[in-house]
């Protein structure tokens, strides 16, 4: 295997991109280079132990650190955003729950002018990606997990999956039984693409180790060894290079910065893009790729001119309330709060048995249609916001009707959700400043009132809003941090349901047997309303706690070109040859739920694509 020359070079060392590397290395004639601008830190025990997920948040060696321009809709709060910068991006970091798409939501990806890509192509492979332990009896009672369906669950996959076998909190059980109390019991399994109620998801938690099972666990580790498989850390990817001379641009390799040194790697066949969902589009248009105008502005030659580059961003924000717990109920607030004897006892618990609050991530939540919008009065509630907002709906860009078309269907359609209403089972901080970092808007910080109590969070979040937003770049200096606008609650819809879910919360909490957790007339999160039952006051604190769940997609959509479009169903990059985009970055619409079983689901798939192609083994 050459030093410089590779078959297939990748653009970061990610979820998605050690996906397609595990896979396409499998072929022994192949060469394979990955290319990630972060370290090695897979034996961190920050990184393998599954609730520290929140506090290496802000950490300059694992995160990005992305923050948001001011929101303008939020008061113009800068929004913090964090991206795993290591290898195994965010799947190092993120939050652990691992819950597939709705088959709706996939369904559309064709429907937008993507043969080939629905639930019947795509559900197989988030099969394909994992492995999910059934639950122990004790667990699947306790837990209510009698909705699992054996046919639904992967069991040869990679990313080893489980879920918390935690039988003495009665908090998630509890959870449960009240959603489905107030209509919304658990469907189906959460991977049947159907599924609605309340739940506790699974995690992508090892049932054995119970470590963190990332992309770098579960794809890199048993591949690491091969010899036609390389991997170069702290190697920024600058730019790629194009051979212009043709009709259409070809690609040649790519620029790096590594060690100081500027080298570049050649592809025989392809450059395959899995920078993430602002790593992407940016090393695009430093490549040359993107809007004329923008280019042009900052003094890069133009390759192709377009313009739907780093535009479509869709991400899911989330409002939040706490709300004090009885005396003697069980919450993180301890660990939150860092008091030794908690955190002292967590730690022992997670040494001796693997078991306790650090064995876990953020576990209990709910995939809901949006309950003003269901029941007797439902559709005409719908009809009315509809005709309400009409005026004054802003027209984002081609997709805009197309987007509209989708979300007004789910909204109206009770058996699809469109909202996640889940726990977090400690007060949290959602006031962010203008310094604030990834988990400093989670954790309980000085904005809590002194002494010390519990809590339990509830959080709404719009699974499919309908503003979008961008990320650009600044300069053409690679090391720049792009400009990123999701534009959270800019269209009046997402406000009007997102304060709608928010005050629900109200309904939640005063509801049997959850209702017995909470402590009557209790405290409340800083600055939250004594109720949130009237419209307009649940918008002004559906604003001002509005944050990122980082599940931001779409940046470089796969869409038809004049639909918003930059890559095809192949997943080539419109008007290019030899260049593919394989991440988060390609998905055309937010996802119904969390969203790294879908990139894990659409990698698989790109590998298989890109196998087919150039007839792999
Ligand atoms: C804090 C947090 C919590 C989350 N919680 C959940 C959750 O609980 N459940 C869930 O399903 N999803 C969750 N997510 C989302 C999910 O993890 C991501 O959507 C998914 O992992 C993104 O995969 P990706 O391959 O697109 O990007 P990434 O995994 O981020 O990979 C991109 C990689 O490219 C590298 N890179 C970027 N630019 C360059 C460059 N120029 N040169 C070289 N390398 C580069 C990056 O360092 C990174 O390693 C969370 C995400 C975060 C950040």
């Amino acid at each position: 295997m050459s030093d410089s020359t590779f078959d297939f070079v990748i653009v970061g060392g990610g979820t998605a991109g050690l996906v397609v590397a595990a896979r396409l290395s499998e072929d022994p004639n192949t060469s394979v280079l990955v290319l990630e601008a972060g370290d090695v830190h897979t034996d961190d025990p920050r990184i393998r132990t599954p609730a520290f997920w929140l506090s290496v948040l802000g950490t300059p060696d694992f995160d990005w650190s992305y923050r948001t321009v001011p929101q303008k809709s939020l008061g113009n709060k800068v929004v913090p955003l964090s991206q795993g910068k290591l290898l195994g991006g965010s799947s190092a970091i993120n939050g652990l729950a691992f819950v597939a798409n709705s088959k709706a939501a996939v369904d559309s990806w064709s429907a937008f002018g993507n043969p080939g890509w629905d639930w019947d192509t795509l559900g197989p492979y988030y099969r394909k990606s994992h492995t999910r332990a059934p639950p122990s009896e004790a667990a699947a009672n306790h837990l209510r997990l009698s909705y699992l369906q054996e046919s639904a669950r992967g069991t040869d996959g990679p990313v080893q999956v489980s879920f918390p076998e935690e039988v003495s909190d009665p908090i998630p059980a509890a959870w449960v039984d009240t959603v489905s109390a107030l209509g919304f019991p658990a469907s189906s399994d959460p991977f049947s693409g159907d599924f609605s109620g309340g739940y506790v998801n699974a995690l992508s938690v090892d049932p054995v180790s119970r470590t963190r099972s990332d992309a770098a666990t579960a794809y890199l580790e048993p591949a690491k060894s091969r010899p036609n498989l390389k991997i170069v850390t702290g190697a920024l990817v600058e730019k790629v290079v194009f051979e212009s001379s043709g009709a259409v641009p070809k690609t040649v390799g790519v620029q790096v910065k590594h060690d100081g040194k500027t080298i570049t790697y050649k592809a025989n066949k392809e450059v395959i893009l899995a920078a993430g969902v602002f790593g992407t589009p940016k090393v695009l248009e430093l490549s040359g790729v993107g809007s004329r105008t923008l280019l042009e502005s900052l003094g890069i030659p133009v390759v192709v001119d377009n313009p739907n580059v780093g535009e479509n961003l869709q991400d899911h924000p989330c409002s939040s309330i706490s709300f004090e717990v009885n005396d003697g109920v069980k919450t993180l607030d301890a660990l939150s709060r860092q008091e030794p004897e908690a955190l002292g006892a967590a730690f022992v618990q997670y040494q001796t048995s693997k078991s306790g609050p650090f064995a876990v991530g953020n576990y209990t939540g709910s995939l809901l249609p949006v309950p003003d919008f269901t029941g007797h009065d439902g559709k005409s509630t719908l009809d009315k916001v509809l005709q309400q907002v009409k005026g004054a709906a802003p027209v984002y860009g081609p997709f805009t009707p197309h987007h509209d078309a989708f979300v007004h269907s789910v909204l109206g359609n009770p058996a699809d959700s469109a909202a996640n209403i889940f726990v977090y089972a400690a007060c949290a901080n959602t006031d962010a400043t203008d310094e604030s970092v990834g988990a400093d808007v989670m954790v309980r910080s000085s904005d809590s009132d002194a002494t010390p109590g519990n809590y339990l969070t509830l959080c709404a979040a719009l699974l499919f809003p309908l503003s979008r937003g961008s990320s650009h770049i600044t300069s053409a200096d690679p090391a720049t941090k792009p400009s990123i606008d999701p534009r959270y609650l800019d269209h009046p819809l997402d406000l009007e349901v997102q304060a709608r879910l928010l005050r629900y919360t109200e309904t939640i909490i005063r509801a049997e047997p959850l209702k017995r957790f909470i402590k009557p007339n209790g405290r409340r999160s800083a600055r939250a309303p004594a109720d949130l039952s009237d419209l307009e006051t649940a918008k002004e604190h559906a604003k001002r706690t509005a944050l990122s769940c980082w599940h931001p997609t779409s940046t470089c959509a796969m869409l038809p070109l004049e639909c918003g479009g930059v890559v095809d169903p192949q997943l080539h990059v419109h008007g290019i040859e030899g260049l593919r985009i394989v991440d988060s970055s390609i998905i055309p619409l937010a996802t119904r739920g969390n969203t790294q079983t879908t990139v894990y689901a659409v990698a698989e798939r790109a590998a298989d694509l890109i196998k087919k192609q150039y007839s792999l083994y």
